[in-house]
C-alpha cells in the first residue's frame, strides 16, 4: 500500500514527528517579496499565503512575473527584498536544497538525465538522494527494497506504474512530464512548485496530467502556473492573478470568472463560461 501521505510527517532532520507537528493551515507565506532585474521590477511587493493542501493557480499575461515568483519561492532566485515563510520557517535566504528539506519543491525538466534508466530506477534515485544516500543507489536491488517500493507507489500516483521498467529516453513527452511530477514528490514536498506542467503536451492529454496532480494526495499543497484557462478553472480551487508584478486579484474561479477587470484585460470580453 502506498504510504505516501503518512510517510510524509518527517521534519527536515529525517526524524519522524508523527502526532507532534503543529499543523498550521498556513504552509507559506510571502510578506512583499520583490524582485529587480536592473530598473525592472519583475516582482513587485507580493504577499500571498498557500495553505496546506491547497491547488492554487497562478495566471498573468505574459511578463507579469509568474516564473519570477515561483523560482523565489523554490530558492532558484535570490529576492531583492520581502521574506519567505515556510511552515513556520524563515527561509528567504535559504538554499534551493535546505528549502527542499523543509518540504517546498519545484519540478525540473528530464530530459538532460539518464534516458538509459528505466523509470523506476530513475525514480529510485530520487528517493536515495532524498534520503542522502545516493551513492547506495548502485548497490544490489534486492538490498533496497523500501526505496524501489517507494518508487513504484510514487509511479502509481502518477499513473506511470505500467511503464516502470521501461527506459526513461523511451517514454512520450507527456509520461515524461508525469515521471517530473514522481521525481519531485521523491522529496517528499509539503509543496509542490509547477510552472507549466503541461507546456509542450498536446491539449488531449494535458487534462489527464492534471487530472492526477488533481488526484494527489491533499497532504500535498500544489501551486502551479497554467496558461490554459479551462484547465485553471476545472482544477484551481482558488487564484492568484498577477500583472506587471503585482497581486491584481486573488479568488476562486467563481470570483475570478465574475471580476469585469480581470474579465476584460485578461480573459479577454467574453470571460469563462
Ligand atoms: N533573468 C532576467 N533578467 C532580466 N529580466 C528578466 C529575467 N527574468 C525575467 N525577466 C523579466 O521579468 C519580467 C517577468 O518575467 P517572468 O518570466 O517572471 O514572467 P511570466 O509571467 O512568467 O511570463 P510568461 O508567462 O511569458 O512565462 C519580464 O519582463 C521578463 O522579461
Amino acid at each position: 500500500m502506498c504510504v505516501l501521505g503518512a510517510e510524509r510527517n518527517h521534519g527536515p532532520d529525517g526524524a519522524a514527528c508523527r502526532g507532534t507537528r503543529h499543523v498550521s493551515p498556513t504552509l507559506l507565506e510571502t510578506k512583499r517579496l520583490s524582485k529587480c532585474f536592473g530598473v525592472l521590477r519583475a516582482v513587485d511587493d507580493v504577499s500571498i499565503t498557500i495553505p496546506e493542501g491547497a491547488r492554487y493557480a497562478l495566471i498573468g499575461p505574459n511578463g507579469a512575473g509568474k516564473t519570477t515568483l515561483v523560482s523565489m519561492l523554490s530558492g532558484a532566485l535570490s529576492s531583492t527584498s520581502g521574506d519567505i515563510t515556510f511552515a513556520g520557517v524563515d527561509l528567504t535566504s535559504a538554499p534551493m536544497h535546505i528549502r527542499v528539506r523543509h518540504g517546498l519543491a519545484r519540478t525540473y525538466q528530464i530530459t538532460s538525465l539518464f534516458p538509459r534508466l528505466t523509470v523506476r530506477e530513475q525514480v529510485a534515485l530520487a528517493v536515495f538522494e532524498r534520503d542522502g544516500m545516493g551513492w547506495k543507489w548502485l548497490a544490489p536491488r534486492n538490498r533496497m527494497t523500501a526505496q524501489y517500493e517507494e518508487a513504484s507507489c510514487l509511479l502509481d500516483l502518477v499513473k506511470l506504474g505500467a511503464d516502470a521498467d521501461l527506459p526513461v529516453g523511451g517514454l512520450p513527452y507527456g509520461k515524461q512530464r508525469l515521471l517530473e511530477i514522481a521525481l519531485g514528490l521523491a522529496a517528499r514536498p509539503r509543496l509542490l512548485l509547477l510552472d507549466e506542467p503541461a507546456a509542450g503536451i498536446p491539449s488531449t492529454q494535458s487534462a489527464e496530467l492534471f487530472e492526477v496532480i488533481d488526484a494527489l494526495p491533499a497532504s500535498t499543497a500544489i501551486l502551479f502556473i497554467e496558461h490554459d484557462m479551462d484547465l485553471v478553472f476545472r482544477f484551481a480551487k482558488k487564484i492568484i492573478v498577477l500583472m506587471n508584478g503585482q497581486v491584481f486579484m486573488e479568488g476562486t474561479p467563481s470570483e475570478i470568472a465574475g471580476n469585469a477587470s480581470v474579465r476584460q484585460i485578461y480573459l479577454g470580453e467574453g470571460g469563462h463560461d
